[in-house]
Order: structure tokens, then sequence, then C-alpha cells
């Protein structure tokens, strides 16, 4: 999937080196030289990081961020000046690095000493598990891009903590020799109720990116759909051929609105052509969010908010109920607007034709959101007051926070029929990549089947409201139970530096 190198005609070094300020911008991207001169101006993570790399080799600093099909999006064709002369001494100097702002040598090479001697993956007993090793071992920029919630981070913690307030009221005394952990999402059978959510950036934490994503959602004793990203580090061609690998799971296409709705029409398009069995539309940011940690590990030269913001800059914030309800006529795939967050847009939603995910972004989006898992029971009763059945005529998911089988169990309990995990994926494929994702994915069924037994309950479709107690979900203001493991792996953003010597 890498842009072909056919019919270029081949630079020598000296003929390249002539071309290296930002007024007269060549830089090389896996062999291929490109004239950036007059893209620096729209480059979406800021002018300074090509200003300050023209005339170099920028692929280390370039594939970990973006899909290798997008400069072919963005570049025109004129552009492409060549080859790089394959037998020329390439300068050392003019290889740039992998972006690692807030690093330094030393801490990049103990990192990658503690990633070459990570705990051998059985013994890992808990999701925490990944994302305890990640907090070691990523580079800053991906811990905090991946870690980081919005502002004061009470959603992002508030997210896991209201599962916290729900308790269970187990049945006794049923024969629960034989559980079955399957369900049926959008029709089809699967073997778990949860899912991949839509996380960009995977490259960042892990060079096989959503590309092993893929791998160990398909791997293994059973699979579990993967909702891929419009940001993704890889291609959805290269996405799609590694799920087709190993027998292929359901794949989904996540989709940020472009400002120019012709680019939202092709992702549509290519999402159907690459076999993806439905849309997700998110809703909950018309920008990105601000994730301080991010912001504050500023890239040098200085890339003004973090990767977020670099992100963020061709999502539409015009986007309203009209242009949604036109891009759901553009294909026959089923639709679903990510990031519902209250129950009145959840009802337009399904009044519409819409699925749902009930979601606040994983916290990265407006702090001090209401949790999915509390929102859930308040779309939940509206939706069946109105006829609309989760599960029979309208799948309802929720995301954020989930951690636990257990908590998997109590979504379904309160009428989820999916349930979404984006950071647990992001630790466990960023610290053992295929083989990382299968680990979870076994760990969370496993959880899901030893819970169901001590429930007194053999399907998931037995689950309702009597299995829970919900009164503590309002009371917020309730000392959170000690989450011992996700305080442990919890690291508050802290105040600014000020040197005041
Ligand atoms: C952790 C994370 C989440 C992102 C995510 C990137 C990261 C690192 N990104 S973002 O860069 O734009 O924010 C996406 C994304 O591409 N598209 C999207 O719909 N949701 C995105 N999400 C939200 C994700 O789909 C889930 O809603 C959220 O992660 C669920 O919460 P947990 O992480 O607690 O499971």
């Amino acid at each position: 999937n890498e842009p072909s190198k056919k019919g270029l005609r081949t630079i020598s070094l000296d003929e390249f080196k002539k071309h290296s300020s930002p007024d007269d911008c060549w830089v090389i991207i896996n062999g291929i030289i490109y004239d950036l001169t007059n893209f620096i101006a729209k480059h979406p993570g800021g002018p300074d990081i090509i200003k300050a790399n023209s005339g170099k080799d920028v692929s280390a600093l370039f594939n970990p961020i973006h899909a290798s099909d997008l400069i072919d999006k963005y570049i025109m064709k004129k552009d492409i000046k060549g080859i790089i002369d394959p037998n020329c001494d390439f300068p050392k100097e003019l290889i740039t690095k992998a972006l690692s702002p807030g690093e330094t040598p030393e801490s990049m090479a103990f990192k990658e000493k503690l990633r070459q001697n990570l705990p051998s993956i059985d013994e890992l007993k808990t999701i925490f598990d990944f994302e305890y090793i990640c907090s070691k071992i990523l580079p800053k920029n991906a811990w905090y891009y991946y870690s980081s919630g919005s502002e004061d981070e009470f959603s992002l913690r508030e997210n896991h903590n209201a599962y916290h307030r729900v308790q269970f009221r187990p049945r006794v005394l049923v024969n629960v020799k034989d559980v079955d952990t399957s369900c049926t999402i959008l029709g089809e059978k699967h073997e778990v109720p949860f899912y991949v959510s839509a996380t960009a950036l995977a490259a960042l934490g892990y060079e096989g990116g959503e590309v092993s994503i893929a791998e160990g959602c398909a791997q293994g004793s059973f699979k579990i759909p993967q909702m891929i990203s419009t940001l993704s580090s890889k291609t959805l061609a290269e996405i799609s051929e590694a799920k087709d690998k190993f027998g292929g799971q359901d794949q989904w296409f996540q989709l940020y609105v472009n400002t120019d709705r012709s680019k939202a029409l092709d992702l549509i398009k290519e999402a159907e052509a690459k076999k993806c069995k439905a849309i997700f539309i998110t809703v909950d940011a018309p920008s990105l969010g601000r994730r301080e940690k991010d912001v504050k590990l500023k890239a040098k030269p200085s890339r003004e908010n973090g990767i977020s913001k670099g992100l963020s800059s061709f999502i539409d914030p015009s986007l309203d109920w009209e242009d949604v309800k036109y891009l759901k006529k553009q294909t026959s795939l089923p639709v679903f607007l990510k990031g519902i967050q209250r129950k009145e847009d959840a009802l337009t939603a399904v009044e519409n034709g819409f699925n749902i995910v009930i979601s606040n972004h994983g916290g990265r989006q407006l702090d001090h959101t209401v949790s999915p898992l509390e929102t859930l029971t308040e779309v939940v009763p509206l939706l069946k007051e109105k006829g609309y059945k989760p599960g029979e005529n309208v799948e309802v998911f929720i995301d954020g926070g989930v951690r636990r089988g257990t908590d998997i169990l109590k979504a379904i309990a309160l009428g989820a029929t999916g349930v979404g995990l984006g950071r647990p994926i992001l630790y466990s494929n960023s610290a053992y990549g295929a083989k990382g994702v299968e680990k979870c994915k076994d760990m969370l069924r496993e959880e899901i089947a030893m819970n169901m037994r001590l429930l007194g309950v053999n399907k998931l479709s037995e689950l309702n409201e009597s299995f829970v107690d919900t009164q503590g979900l309002k009371y917020r203001s309730v000392r959170l139970s000690n989450d011992f493991l996700n305080e442990e792996v919890y690291e508050p953003r802290n105040i600014i530096e000020w040197d005041m010597a």
C-alpha cells in the first residue's frame, strides 16, 4: 500500500540537497522525494514540523502518525519528484528520528530495554496490567496521547468509576454448568458482546498499528469486530487485508466528517469496497478536546496543541442532523451515531433510523459529561417507552471506562447490545502486538463467563435491570470505592512546571 515508485526518476543526493529550505522544501518519505513547499501552510500538524525538516528523510516522523495512502490524497502528482538514488551514501544527520518530545536518548534506550524484557504475557491477569506496562514503556507522546482525557480528566475517571457504583443482585441455585457468552449484533452471531472501538494512531504505540489489532481481533479461539478510525496510522486496505489473513472478523468504519464533504463520501465508498459492515459517524467531536497532557508535551518545533489538535483541523464543526441524514442516504450499510450523550438525542437518532453508541469519547472531549453507563440508564427506558427494543429493532452500544467482564455484564443488564473498548486494545497492542489483543480478548471473555455463573445466568439474553442495583450511580459525590489497580496506573496531570530559582 506504499505509494508506487514505478516510473519515478532517480534523483542524486546532490540535487536533493539543493532543495532544503522552507521555501524550497523537498523531503524523503519511504524512499520517495516530495516537494512540500506548497503543502507546508496546509499541514494539519502545523507548518513548523515540516519547515524544521526540509531536505531530510522524514520517514520515521511520518510513519507512526500517517497512513501511507494519505500522501496520495493530499500531495499533487507534480510534487512527487522521484526516488532518492538508492546507491548514494545518504548522510545520517539527514535522517530524522521518530518524534519523542520530553524524552532523552537515555530514557528512550531505557524504555527500549524494558520493552525487550516484558513480563511473560501469561503472567498478566487484568486489563490494567497492559496499561501499567504501557505507562512504563511508551514514549511520552504515545503514552500521553493514549491515556489522556480532556482538561481535569473528570470524565476520564468517572467513566470507569461509574461501574463501581453499580452492584449486582445474583440469582442462586441455577444450573450454570454451561454458560454462553454469545450474542447477536446487527443480526449476526458474535462470540462475545464486546468490540474494538475506533482509536487513532495505533502505530504511535506499536509499529503494527491497526494491522496488528486486526490480526489480534481475528486470531485465537474467537473473533471480535474492529471499528477502524478515520485517523488510523495504517490504510483501510492494509487493515482490511490483515483481517482476511485469519478468516476475517467484522470490520466497521468510523467516520470523522471532513469539511470537504466529497472526502467523507469517498471514505464511505472505500469502506463499502473493503467490505466494512457498518459506518459509525462520530458526533461528539466538532473539534478534538483539549487533552492537556498531550498539549503540554509540545513536540519541538512546537506543534501548537499536541497531536490531537493537529489531527482535528479537518473535522467539520458545522455538522448537523441534516448532514448525517444526508450521509446515511449515501450508503446501504447500517449507520451508527457515535458519541450520543443524552436521551433526547438518542431518541432523535433512533427515530431517524440510526443505531447509537452512547459515548463521551473516553473522556477526551467535553469534560464533566455524565458517564456513558449513567446515560444508558436514561436512554434505554425512553427508547422502550417509544417502542424501540435494543437488540431487536435498534442497536444501543456503549463505551468508555470498560475494564472488566463485570463492567460488560452491567452494561448488558442495563440494555446495551454492544460494548466498546478503546484504550485496553491500544495498550494490549502496544505492549504485545496481535498476541496482546488476543490475550485481552481472552481475559475479558473468561471474566464474562465466570461472572455469568456467579450471577446465575446461562445466556446474556437473561440479563436485565433486576440483576443490578443502580441507586448509587447518581450519587456521584459518594466516596468512590478505592479502585487500586486503576489508581495504580492513573497518572494525575501535574500543574505548570515553574523554575523559581
Ligand atoms: C483512547 C483514544 C480514544 C479515541 C481516539 C484516540 C485514542 C487514543 N480517537 S481520537 O484520536 O480521535 O480521539 C478516536 C477516533 O479517531 N475516532 C473516534 O470515534 N473515537 C476515538 N476515540 C474514542 C474511542 O473510540 C472510545 O470512544 C473510547 O476510547 C472508549 O473509552 P476507553 O478508552 O475508556 O475504552
